[in-house]
């Protein structure tokens, strides 16, 4: 532990996140390659609001100016009264000093909640452009991803720009105006004191630049630790029963505080070290006080100066260096916030899901002629998974997919869906190529019955609905009979307004997958892809489930990866594959008179249920 908390001095400047690869390896496409870069595109979202954004540098203006305005007026106060003058020129800088601060605490009080709303609007936006963005990028991107990790940079990471924007923006803005305004003054009251000011500035900024430089690194390392603990939380929690199964949850949980130490110690060093910042800045305040009261008070002596120049010079060292303590302070926001808004970017630089051609076709109705011609794919470059596969599926056919586990069936059936598109050779639907057609208008003519449902947090009658959301209850219904799944759904408390919990969890697996096909009848898909249970379901479920497939099956053409041989011997074509080749196609009959893999197949499965198969 403190071995580790030395780290950040060890290494000058570590270099997190630069060159980083993701983990597949390849570099994100169009990382930002600097904070210019990283700001311009929160412009682009703050520019939305131009017209109240001008408004509010406007206000930021008058404020400071009025601010700078006051320690002047006290000045001439003072030289008035000393003078003699208790009188009434006296008393109206008195007014007009307490109408000056009204009017900068009046405007200071705007400029926020204008920020605010204007902060708001664009974290609002980004974080919907982000969720929209993530939902046109293909499978291969969330293959590679943790969820959780994704999550918090739709979380954490846009909070963090949020809370920068509520109050940093306008504090680095304003304190610049100040700063600029405060030496303006300053050097029209007496270029002298300002030079004597200026003593402490440099120190200031070697201080500052010294800690920055340790500082944006780190905080940069937190969000991604963050980041990286997020994707741990998210997988650990989903994946409780096989945790629980294996008695790791010792393991887990030490994974999670290794994490979290991570987490703890960037967080601690960032903020360690960026605290030294105000520390810095006060003792070089009253080092720059010290020196304008002191040397100022022997030019007042000597009768260089007024004293009420003095004390406005006391007010103006503390609003000279106050801005420059901010923006210190300000400056750590600004990284975290860059920080994630590079993260979110990375996200939005990914490559969305190849787009459909400016010529892609819209289907409207299909018959479900499927054509592969000489396929192959591959998920890394150069390792191909499917080799030169070609076959053809007449418009209601039934094609399985046998092989043994990792042949290729389910990448197969991510061709279909173009999911992926092939590396070589081409795939047709009623003649037309799939590359022409659009994805969306692809899938809406397919529908999936998976051995994994996914279900919905809301009702059974809302995830039927999901497969086309104008269905009436009576459609609903009506799908559900046809699914075989009225008679379950009936005898439940609640029937179909019975609340499922996230993924179905509360009903079993049999009845997720008759919930499923239900979903599937109402969608009236041309085409259908089916993954067969291997779970073991009783007979009866399973006899329902037989029932409710052949009357979703009939009349769409239906891809079947079947894991038990004996549900597809009617299938109009079973495709052989092996290690991503087509070794074998045919009827049941045909294959086994050839003899081959398939014939073994059966063998294999009768000898390990013998009257089954
Ligand atoms: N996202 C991926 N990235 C890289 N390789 C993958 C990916 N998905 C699958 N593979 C590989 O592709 C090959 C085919 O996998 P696929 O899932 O298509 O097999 P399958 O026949 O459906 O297997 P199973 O019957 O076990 O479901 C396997 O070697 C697998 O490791």
């Amino acid at each position: 532990m403190f071995k580790a908390l030395l780290e950040p001095f060890r290494h000058r400047r570590p270099d997190f996140g630069a060159g980083e690869k993701t983990s597949a390896g390849r570099k994100p496409k169009a990382k930002p390659k600097n904070w210019s870069a990283t700001l311009a595109r929160i412009w682009s979202y703050l520019a939305k609001r131009k017209a109240k954004l001008a408004l509010v540098l406007l206000l930021v203006l008058i404020s400071t100016g009025l601010a700078l305005l006051g320690p002047y007026l006290i000045s001439r106060a003072v030289d008035h009264y000393l003078e003699g003058d208790g009188g009434r020129s006296w008393v109206i800088f008195l007014i007009t000093l307490a109408l000056v601060y009204l009017f900068t605490s009046l405007s200071t009080w705007l400029q926020n909640i204008w920020m605010i709303e204007i902060a708001q609007e664009t974290v609002l936006r980004m974080r919907t452009d982000l969720f929209a963005y993530l939902h046109r990028l293909p499978i291969s991107f969330f293959n590679r991803r943790q969820q959780g990790e994704i999550m918090s940079r739709l979380t954490n990471d846009i909070e963090n720009i949020s809370s920068t924007l509520n109050s940093s923006a306008i504090q680095i803005f304003s304190s610049v105006l100040t700063l600029a305004g405060t030496v303006g003054v300053m050097l029209w009251l007496s270029p002298l004191l300002t030079l004597l000011t200026f003593i402490v500035v440099p120190l200031m900024f070697l201080g500052m630049r010294w800690i920055t430089r340790r500082t944006g690194p780190l905080f940069k390392e937190r969000q991604r630790n963050v980041g990286e603990m997020n994707g741990y939380i998210e997988e650990t929690l989903s994946g409780q029963r096989v945790i629980k199964a294996f008695s790791q949850e010792e393991r887990v949980i030490s994974g999670f505080r290794e994490r979290n130490t991570r987490i703890m110690l960037s967080g601690y060093w960032a903020q360690a070290i960026s605290g030294f910042i105000p520390k810095l800045m006060n003792g070089l305040n009253n080092l720059s006080f010290a020196i304008v009261a002191g040397i100022g008070g022997l030019l007042a002596i000597r009768d260089i100066v007024t004293v009420g120049i003095i004390i406005a010079f006391v007010e103006y060292t503390r609003q000279f260096t106050r801005p420059l303590n901010d923006l210190a302070n300000q400056w750590n926001t600004l990284l975290s916030a860059i920080a994630g808004a590079e993260r979110v970017f990375e996200v939005m630089d990914e490559e969305t899901e190849a787009r459909d051609e400016g010529a892609a076709v819209s289907l409207n109705h299909v018959e479900g002629a499927v054509s592969f011609r000489d396929v192959s794919f591959s998920y890394d470059e150069g390792n191909d998974i499917l080799h030169n596969i070609s076959f053809e599926a007449k418009p209601g056919e039934m094609i399985a997919l046998v092989g043994p586990t990792g042949a290729g069936k389910t990448t197969l059936i991510g061709l279909l869906s173009r999911f992926y598109d092939p590396s070589k050779g081409s795939i047709t639907l009623d003649g037309r190529d799939l590359s022409s057609v659009r994805r969306e208008s692809l899938r809406s003519q397919m529908a999936f019955v998976l051995q994994d449902t996914f279900l919905f947090k809301g009702t059974i009658r809302d995830n039927i609905r999901y497969g086309r959301l104008d269905a009436t209850d009576a459609e609903v219904e009506e799908a559900a009979k046809l699914a075989n799944a009225h008679s379950f759904i009936m005898r439940m408390r609640g029937g179909y307004d019975r609340m499922l919990s996230v993924d179905g969890s509360g009903i079993s697996q049999g009845q997720k997958q008759l919930l499923a096909i239900a979903r599937a009848i109402l969608a009236d898909p041309a085409m259908l892809v089916l993954d067969e249970a291997t779970s073991s379901i009783d007979t009866v479920t399973e006899i329902k489930i037989q029932e409710g497939l052949q009357t979703l099956m009939k009349g769409r053409t239906s891809f079947v990866i079947a894991h038990r041989l004996g549900t597809i011997r009617a299938a109009d074509r079973i495709l052989v594959l092996q290690n991503g080749s087509l070794l074998q196609q045919g009827s049941h009959d045909e294959l086994m008179r050839q003899g081959g893999l398939y014939s073994e197949l059966v063998h294999g499965a009768r000898k390990a249920a013998p009257g089954g198969a």
